[in-house]
This record gives C-alpha cells, structure tokens and sequence, in this order.
C-alpha cells in the first residue's frame, strides 16, 4: 500500500538529509504510529506519500503508483486516495461545521446530492450530528479536530495521515480522538500517524516506526513510545527492523469488532449507522482553538 525504498530526502540549505535511506512497507489496512524527537523527519514522511516532496533519492510507491512518475497536472487527482489531518485542524473560519465538510466533496466535483447525503453521515459517524451549523470558533478544539477528520474521510480515502492530531488536545480528549481514529482504521482505511504522544502509543501497542536524525532506528510490531522507559516485564519484543511486514491493524488489540454501521458508513443495504462516540463535551483543552486556513 505504501512502499519506500531507500528514500533520502534533502533540502536546499539543509544541514543534514530531512530523511536519510528509508525502507519500509505498509500493508493494507495496518495503523501505523511514527515517532521520533522533533526534527527527526516525521512530517517529511508524510509529505512524501502526500506528494507535496519527492526523493531526492529513492523511490515511493502508495497505492501500486510510483509517485514520481505522476505529473504535477495528476498530483490532485492522486491525492483523492487520501486523507489529511493536522494539528491544527485547518479549518475554514468563515464556514460552517457542514460547509467545511462539503467543501472536500465539492472541490472533488462531487453532485449536490451526494454532498447532501455524505456530509450529515461523516458527521453523525464523528459524533457531531446537531453541530452541523456552528462555526469553527464556536467549538472546542477536540470538536475542531472530528470536524477535519470528517472532512478527510468524507471522500472514503484508502489513506489517512495524520500529522500529531492529538497535538494541541487535552489528554481525555485526545483519547476520544485517538478512538475515532481507530473505529476508521477498524473499518479498512490505513493509517499513519506522526505523533509525540508517548500515551497513545503505549495504550495502543500497535506497529511503532521510530525516527532518528531523519533515519529509522526502531520498527515494532507491537510498540511502545519509547522502550527504555517501559518495565521490563511488560516490555514487548523488539523486533528487528524491518521485521514488521506482518500486517497488525488497530482491530488486532480491540475486542469488539467494530462494524461499517457503527461508523455510520452506509452498508451495501444503503443503511446508515449509528453514532460514533459522543463528541467531547468537556474538551475545551485545544491551545489553538481556530486552526489557520488552508
Ligand atoms: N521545507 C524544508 N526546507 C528545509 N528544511 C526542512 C524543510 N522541511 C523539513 N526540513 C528539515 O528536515 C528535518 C525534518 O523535519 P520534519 O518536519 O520532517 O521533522 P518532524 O519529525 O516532523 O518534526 P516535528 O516533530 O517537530 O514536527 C528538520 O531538520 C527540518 O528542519
């Protein structure tokens, strides 16, 4: 699904390579977490499978394509395969919770009638249904981060990245984001995740890729956030890197199997689901309510 083969990365007036000869592989439908100090090359990661960078070395494939073989004129076309979301949501200020999210569909060229169905679904699906007329600043910052995840997800992308989405959330909030998250991956779409949340990470041990000075020193299967800091009895087995191609989804540590109806995604019956977790009434711990435009 993605694919990197010694990829390096330098930028002009760099002191170093941003990435330096990455290998890696993810499979369908895992939920990957990359990790590392700040500077260690997480977000150049994303970028690249996002295709706003290509290597100066190397090669990257997402999806069967080799993304620099697709022309500039074709990187929006590319781009529909995936989700993005940020730390600091992003949203429009001047629109509507709804408007926000109709917006993806309506930049894809999407009919009216699709965008009136999709948008109350993903909605519903990230537990904001009767918020669908409020404003960005009108919300919390964990409400601000469902409204950019419903605005990824809406066009059903086979990808989300995540660049720390939890990052300016409080720590009960970022839980019920990380949730959400999971409750996606559970229904099939891969996940990548920059993240400093040494929490999140361990209470989810799922497949840990460790960045250093723009190279990988750690791929876990089964991870932590940091090893060392873990009780050795409790520690996973650190398997070697590049170890991890057997494919762990989110569904593989989550008892209750999660179902296309509990997301809300409409099942090949044409019914709608229920609503995902409640939105975070309480969560009022975003430091920067109204994300900056895109
Ligand atoms: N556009 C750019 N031009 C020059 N250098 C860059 C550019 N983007 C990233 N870098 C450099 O590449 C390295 C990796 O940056 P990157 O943003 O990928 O790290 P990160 O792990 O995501 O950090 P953080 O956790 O702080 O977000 C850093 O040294 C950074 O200064």
């Amino acid at each position: 699904m993605i694919r990197f083969d010694s990829v390096s990365k330098a930028f002009p007036g760099g002191q170093r390579a941003a990435v330096t000869d990455l290998t890696f592989e993810v499979e369908r439908g895992e939920f990957v977490f990359l990790v590392g100090p700040s500077g260690s090359g997480k977000s150049t990661v994303l970028r690249l499978v996002l295709r706003e960078d290509v290597p100066s070395s190397g090669d990257v494939h997402v999806l069967g394509q080799d993304l620099r073989a697709i022309p500039g004129s074709k990187v929006p076309h590319y781009r529909r395969n995936l989700g993005m979301v940020f730390q600091d949501f992003r949203l429009l200020p001047q629109k509507t919770v709804r408007e926000n999210v109709a917006y993806a569909l309506q930049v894809l060229g999407r009919s009216r009638g699709l965008i009136a169905e999709a948008v109350p679904d993903v909605l519903k699906t990230v537990g904001l249904a009767g918020m669908q007329d409020r404003f960005p600043h009108e919300l919390s910052g964990g409400e601000q981060q469902r409204v950019a995840i419903a605005r990824a997800v809406v066009n059903r992308p086979a990808i989300l990245l995540a660049d720390e989405p939890t990052g300016n959330l409080d720590p009960d909030t970022s839980r019920g984001i990380m949730k959400l998250l999971s409750r996606i991956n559970a229904n099939g779409t891969t996940v990548v995740m920059a993240t400093h949340d040494q929490s999140i990470v361990d209470e989810h041990r799922l497949r840990v890729i460790e960045l250093a000075e723009g190279a990988i020193v750690r791929d876990e299967r089964s991870g932590v956030y940091q090893p060392e800091l873990v009780e050795p009895a409790q520690a996973p087995v650190q398997g070697a890197v590049r170890e991890s191609s057997r494919r762990r989804t989110i569904a593989d540590s989550m008892a209750d199997r999660i179902t296309a109806r509990d997301l809300g995604l409409r099942t090949p019956d044409g019914d709608a689901g229920t609503d995902a977790d409640a939105p975070d009434s309480t969560a009022r711990g975003a430091k920067g309510e109204t994300g900056t435009t895109r």
